[in-house]
């Protein structure tokens, strides 16, 4: 299927846009203001996915060229699917910014790898992110089997294996790696990249601009990203919340905002400031879990207070008041009800 919007009359009713993408983003571009779309204009959808860790998300960054997908040292922060969106004088891209797939052990696990396979059965081109810095192991192996069916079904996706983090490994390293990875499936790019060195990151942006089928841009120019603000508070508030914690933490935290809203003046009319009100809800499963994310005394939890406002503000442009709660939710990743209300 085709994710492109169609002038009025086209007849071909395959446009539905693909999951997560709000049909009034894509249903009319002349809706959008659009300019008039220059000839052999490229448009669509492609999606990294990889291990945990193998910087998909930094890579989307560098790609977008600003902070919307959420990274942090620990696996699987990424929960939402993020998009980023690229725009060039002669195409545009729709990062689409998953989960790691993961052999799924838990209800939560298998939901994410739903959400990942459904997402890319739609996307026009898929980028599988593997450090340069690790052998090719049997996760990879893993992913690769997962990604096959994809190129070789109705659509023919294009699969492009992307070597990240090259700025750890020396040449010869690398020059090996990517043989091996060559080696793993029906690639029709192999391309090594450092994100956060800056290397390549043009090659990777041409490569997946070169699979996607000719169109009209689909989002008007210069919007980044189409995530709703309180998932990317919500994201900011978990990323700071996370950081520096033990390692089970990431797949026992949820964050929900719960309200989000101006401040009211102390006449009850508008500040000139524009300062916002945002209260949040972080989710863990045991009261362990609550008291390392509270810490002594409360410290951690101000701590990552003063660090998630400083992004929201940095994210949003006015001041935010921050109201933080800590909820123990038993076994939430377990029970489909918690899971439902949690948003997954
Ligand atoms: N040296 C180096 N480190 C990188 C590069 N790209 C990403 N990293 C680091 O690798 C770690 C993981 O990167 P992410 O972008 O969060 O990885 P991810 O694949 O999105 O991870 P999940 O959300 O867990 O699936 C972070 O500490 C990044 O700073 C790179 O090009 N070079």
């Amino acid at each position: 299927m085709s994710p492109h919007p169609r002038p009025p009359g086209d007849e071909d009713d395959d446009d539905r846009p693909p999951p997560g993408v709000p049909a009034s983003a894509v249903a009319t571009g002349a809706g959008l203001g659009l300019p008039r779309v220059p000839e052999g204009y490229r448009s669509g959808f492609a999606c990294f996915v990889g291990r945990p860790n193998a910087g998909k998300s930094t890579l989307t960054n560098a790609l977008v060229g600003q902070k919307v997908a959420i990274t942090s040292s620990r696996p699987q922060t990424t929960r939402h699917t993020v998009r980023g969106i690229l725009h060039r004088p002669s195409a545009q891209l729709v990062l689409v910014d998953t989960p790691g797939l993961h052999r799924p052990r838990t209800l939560l696990g298998q939901r994410l790898n739903d959400l990942v396979l459904a997402t890319l059965a739609e996307v026009d081109v898929v980028g599988f992110c593997l450090p340069a810095d690790q052998a090719v192991g049997p996760g990879d192996r893993w992913i690769a089997e997962q990604l096959l069916p994809l190129a070789q079904g109705r659509r023919g996706t294009p699969l492009v294996a992307v070597v990240t983090k090259t700025d750890l490994v020396p040449r010869d390293r690398l020059a090996k790696h990517l043989v091996e990875v060559a080696d793993l499936g029906p690639w029709a790019d192999v391309v090594p990249v450092s994100a956060t060195a800056g290397q390549q990151v043009d090659v990777v942006e041409d490569v997946l601009l070169g699979h996607l089928p000719e169109g009209p841009p689909m989002y008007p120019d210069g919007e980044l990203t189409d995530e709703p603000e309180a998932v990317m508070v919500a994201e900011l508030v978990r990323e700071a919340a996370l950081e520096g914690v033990r390692d089970e933490l990431p797949h026992s935290l949820a964050v929900v905002v719960e309200e989000m809203g101006p401040r009211p003046a102390a006449d009850g009319g508008e500040r000139a400031d524009g300062m916002l009100d945002v209260h949040v809800q972080l989710f863990v499963e045991r009261d362990s879990q609550k008291g390392i994310v509270i810490g002594k005394g409360g410290s951690r939890l101000r701590e990552v207070g003063t660090h998630a406002r400083a992004g929201i503000e940095a994210l949003l442009g006015v001041p935010v008041f921050l109201d933080l709660r800590v909820k123990v939710a038993k076994d939430w990743q377990r029970d489909p009800r918690k899971l439902a209300r949690l948003g997954f």
